[in-house]
C-alpha cells in the first residue's frame, strides 16, 4: 500500500472492504457444497429476446462462473419466440394447443433451423466469449421420443404433428461431455424410432435432462421474479414452495399459462431424483448467482418436503 492510500477509507470499487469480503465469503460454503454437483439450467425463453444484449451476456457469465467453481453445468435452451418469428416470416401461423406448438412438416424444419442452427450457436458463442467451454449438442443427439398425445376438453385426441414426448435421455453422452470439462448446450429437439425430428417443450426437456442426470439443482430462467402469488404483482414472490402446495395453487388459478409446464416439470423432476428446483428472473443481473450463492436467494425454490 502506498503512503497516500494508507489512511484512505477502506473502500474497494465503491464498497467498503469488509462488506466486499463478506459477500465473497458468503459464497464459500455453497461453492464447497456444490463442487462436482450437476446443475441443469433452462436458458430461455422470454428474456432471450430482451433488447438489451447485456442481459444474455450476464446470464452467460453466471453459467461460466458456476462451471469455473467446479459445478457441472448443463444448459437446455428454448427459443419459442424466435421460432414464431421464423414461422411468420415463412408465412406460417404459429398455433399452440395445450401450451405446445402445433408443428407440421414445414414448421419442424423451422424449429430445427432456429434451435439447432441459430440459438444453440448464439449461446455457445456467448459462453465462449466469457472464456467458458461450451459444447453445442442438438437435442436430436440425446433425446429419444414418441409422438406427444394431446386431448381436448371432451377427451377427443388432437394431432399436434411433430411434437415429441421424451422417453429417453442419453445421459452417458452428456456425462461424458461434463467429465471432459465441457458445458453442454442442448436444444429441445428429439428423434423418434424412425429418426424423425420432433419439437419438444424446452421446460419439459430441461426437467427430463435433470431427472436423467439426478441433478442437484434445476434452475428455470424466465421473465418474472419467480413464482408469484398474484401474477400481476411482481412483489408477491413466493420464496419457498413445497410440492404439496402446488396443486391448490393450480386449482385456484394462481399458477397459470407459461408457468404450468414449468411447475409441472419441476414437480416431475423433484419426484425423479432432482434435489431442488429454482425459478429466477433471467433479466435480473446475475440472478443465478444470487439465488445459488446467497443465504436468502432472490427467486422461488421448490422443494420436496
Ligand atoms: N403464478 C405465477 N407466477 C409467475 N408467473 C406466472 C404465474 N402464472 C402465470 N405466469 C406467467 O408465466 C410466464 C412465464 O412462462 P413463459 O412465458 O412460458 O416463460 P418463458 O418463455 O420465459 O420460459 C410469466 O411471464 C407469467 O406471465
Ligand atoms: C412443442 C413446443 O411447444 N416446443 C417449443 C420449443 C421451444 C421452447 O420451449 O421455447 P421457450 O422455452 O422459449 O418457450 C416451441 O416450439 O415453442
Amino acid at each position: 500500500m502506498s503512503a497516500d492510500t494508507a489512511n484512505s477509507p477502506a473502500v474497494l470499487d465503491g464498497i467498503d472492504i469488509t462488506t466486499k469480503a463478506k459477500v465473497l465469503l458468503e459464497a464459500l460454503p455453497y461453492i464447497q457444497r456444490f463442487r462436482g454437483s450437476i446443475f441443469v439450467v433452462k436458458y430461455g425463453g422470454s428474456f432471450m429476446d430482451d433488447p438489451d444484449p447485456e442481459v444474455r451476456t450476464r446470464v452467460a457469465t453466471d453459467i461460466v462462473f458456476l462451471a469455473s467453481v467446479g459445478i457441472k453445468v448443463v444448459v437446455v435452451h428454448g427459443g419459442g419466440k424466435a421460432i414464431s418469428r421464423g414461422m411468420e416470416e415463412a408465412g406460417l401461423k404459429p398455433v399452440f394447443t395445450n401450451g405446445l406448438r402445433v408443428t407440421d412438416e414445414a414448421a419442424i424444419k423451422i424449429v430445427e433451423k432456429t434451435l439447432n442452427g441459430q440459438i444453440n450457436l448464439d449461446i455457445c458463442e456467448l459462453i465462449q466469449q466469457k472464456h467458458g467451454r461450451p459444447l453445442g449438442i442438438p437435442g436430436n443427439n440425446v433425446f429419444l421420443c414418441e409422438k406427444q398425445r394431446s386431448y381436448d376438453n371432451e377427451g377427443n385426441e388432437l394431432d399436434l404433428g411433430f411434437v415429441g414426448s421424451i422417453k429417453f435421455v442419453k445421459a452417458k453422452l452428456i456425462k461424458k461431455a461434463l467429465t471432459d470439462g465441457y458445458t453442454p448446450i442442448i436444444s429441445p429437439v428429439a428423434l423418434d424410432d424412425n429418426d424423425q425430428a420432433h419439437n419438444t417443450n424446452a421446460d419439459i426437456a430441461a426437467a427430463a435432462v435433470a431427472s436423467a442426470l439426478r441433478a442437484r439443482r434445476l434452475v428455470y430462467l424466465s421473465d418474472v421474479p419467480g413464482l408469484l402469488s398474484n401474477p400481476s404483482d411482481p412483489s408477491s414472490l413466493i420464496s419457498t414452495l413445497r410440492v404439496d402446495e402446488v396443486a391448490p395453487l393450480k386449482a385456484n388459478g394462481v399458477i397459470g399459462k407459461g408457468m404450468i409446464p414449468k411447475v409441472d416439470s419441476a414437480v416431475h423432476a423433484l419426484n425423479n431424483g432432482v434435489h431442488r428446483v429454482h425459478f429466477v428472473d433471467g433479466r435480473e443481473p446475475h440472478s443465478i448467482l444470487l439465488e445459488i450463492f446467497t443465504d436468502r436467494g432472490i427467486g422461488t425454490e421448490i422443494v420436496n418436503r
